[in-house]
């Protein structure tokens, strides 16, 4: 077979019927793309990922299980005002005039900030469950609504 004609394991090559323009199928998650794989399909399990990696920006408020951090000594704010901040932020990023990390660098009041808001691969357990539930059911590159924790208020962009 020529090399237009090969794909990466896991991928299936396809013709659309209604433009002839050939298209890719990943036979794992049956999701369809026009551009060309350039790698193996990963196997998905049914009950998904075991790990997932994510980054998030939290404001915190007074009642936070720990109200201070790296940007605040002591953190007063109330948990409205701390939603209506982070959905500043969210409204920010999804026009498109600051990225995520540069904001969660600035403004998250976890310590991860300094990592552009990069918390690493987590399995389930180790977080906080209304966090480790939102970040799994993210896709990868989306990112959640507002999601309330002991900790605070965050918003999740899932990156792996
Ligand atoms: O729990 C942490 N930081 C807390 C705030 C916090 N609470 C969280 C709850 C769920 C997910 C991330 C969270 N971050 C703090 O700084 O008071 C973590 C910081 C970092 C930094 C790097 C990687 C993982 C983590 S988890």
């Amino acid at each position: 077979m020529s090399d237009d004609e090969t794909v990466p394991p896991g991928w299936e090559k396809r013709v659309s019927r209604s433009t002839g323009q050939a298209y890719y199928l990943n036979m794992y998650t049956k999701e369809s793309q026009w551009d060309k794989p350039n790698k193996a399909a990963t196997p998905v399990s049914p009950s998904g990922p075991s790990k997932i990696q994510a980054s998030h920006i939290l404001v915190k408020h007074r009642d936070s299980r720990r109200p201070s951090s790296w940007r605040e000594d002591s953190i007063t704010r109330s948990k409205e005002e701390a939603l209506e901040i982070l959905m500043g932020h969210r409204e920010k990023i999804v026009a498109g005039e600051v990225s995520f990390a540069e904001l969660a660098a600035k403004y998250s009041d976890c310590s991860s900030a300094k990592r552009g808001g990069d918390l690493g691969p987590f399995a389930r357990g180790a977080m906080q469950k209304p966090f480790e539930d939102a970040a799994f059911a993210l896709k990868v590159g989306e990112m959640s609504g507002p999601v309330f924790t002991d900790s605070g208020v965050h918003i999740i962009l899932r990156t792996e």
